[in-house]
């Protein structure tokens, strides 16, 4: 990408969206092109196209979607599946009619089957049932990189896909009951210490493991496989690292300070049991992630106390 080149951040108020801003400011890109969802609903084809036909974009990063954790998705099973569908479409689309050089699309682990052997490897898609709790939006997802895949192939679109596994960082969304589990045990054990309550409830089993990428480190790999990558398909983005959620509940509660208990509500859903990645093709590309798990909690933790 040139410094100069128009680059259109799709998202950019979001938790992943910011960090690649953040990133592209910082290696010097001149024209990054940002509309918050109040000026262009993406699922809006008119307006996306009367967008795209305006502003012309070189360069795309699709990280607008609707998103959110295993309550949410399973709560809101139509609007993640419409809604999620609508903005890709509609942005994947415009950008092959105004000739778009590249586009990014985000994805995510969820798109792989529940039972798949792991690490989840790139080419186990669709060789499996998908786990209940966030089908809708997995199966908007797997349609993203098939959008992206056919454009390639017909239209010779140079659209590539790329799978975050679970992710944290700045600008996180802490609502109590939408958002992921890392910002909401941190929004828990916060309240818990300042409230000098007793104990802190996690949903689940706490036996599920999950990997997590610090977004900072996302919008590093997403940056480096804007300039390297051309291929269709997809390719993980992760550390190759996982966790049980009992163990990440632990760690929370040491980085926020909260002294009391920690105990498990099994009437909450556990989701898929493991979803690690295999990062090998990332890794032989040259990228590997820089925030370990504790670091980044403790950054996310600050950023958190910051906002609130
Ligand atoms: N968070 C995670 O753990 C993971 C995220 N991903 C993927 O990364 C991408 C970004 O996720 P994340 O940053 O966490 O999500 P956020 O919820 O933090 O941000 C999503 C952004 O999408 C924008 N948006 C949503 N709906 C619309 C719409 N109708 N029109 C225009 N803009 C819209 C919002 O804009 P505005 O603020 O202006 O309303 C918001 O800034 C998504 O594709 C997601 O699937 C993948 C794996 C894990
Ligand atoms: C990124 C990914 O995120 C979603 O999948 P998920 O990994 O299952 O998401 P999660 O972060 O919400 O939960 C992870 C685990 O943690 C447990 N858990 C404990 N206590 C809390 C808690 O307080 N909140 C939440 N949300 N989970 C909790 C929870 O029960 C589960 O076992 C997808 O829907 C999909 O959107 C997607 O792609």
């Amino acid at each position: 990408m040139e410094k100069s080149a128009k680059i259109y951040v799709a998202g950019h108020r979001g938790m992943v969206g910011s960090a690649i801003y953040r990133k592209l400011q910082n290696e010097g890109f001149l024209q990054i092109i940002t509309r918050t969802s109040a000026e262009l609903d993406l699922r809006n084809q008119q307006a996306v196209e009367e967008f795209f036909d305006t502003e012309k974009p070189d360069y795309v990063f699709l990280a607008a979607a609707k998103v959110g954790g295993i309550i949410a998705n399973n709560t809101y099973r139509a609007d993640f599946l419409f809604e999620n569908l609508a903005i890709q479409n509609n942005v994947i689309h415009q950008s092959y009619k105004t000739g778009v050089k590249k586009l990014m699309f985000l994805g995510s682990s969820c798109i792989y089957p529940k039972l798949a052997p792991k690490p989840l490897k790139e080419d186990y898609l669709l060789t499996g049932l998908l786990e209940e709790t966030n089908e809708p939006y997995a199966i908007a997802k797997i349609a993203g990189i098939k959008m992206c895949d056919a454009y390639r192939a017909q239209y010779g679109c140079n659209f590539i896909s790329v799978m975050p596994t679970n992710l944290y960082g700045y600008n996180d969304n802490y609502h109590p009951q939408n958002s992921h589990v890392l910002p909401a045990l941190i929004r828990r054990f916060d309240e818990a210490k300042k409230s000098n309550a007793n104990e802190v409830l996690i949903w689940g089993t706490g036996t599920p493991m999950r990997e997590f990428l610090f977004a900072d480190d996302l919008a590093d790999a997403c940056y480096f496989l804007m300039q390297t990558y051309n291929e269709p398909n997809l390719i993980n983005i992760g550390t190759g690292e996982d966790l049980t959620i009992k163990d990440l509940a632990l760690l929370i509660q040491k980085v926020v300070g909260f002294k009391g208990n920690i105990t498990f509500d099994s009437s909450k859903p556990d989701g898929t049991p493991r979803k690690l990645m295999d990062v090998s093709k990332l890794h032989a590309l040259g990228w590997k992630h820089q925030i370990e798990l504790e670091e980044g909690l403790n950054l996310a933790y600050q950023d958190y106390l910051n906002k609130h």
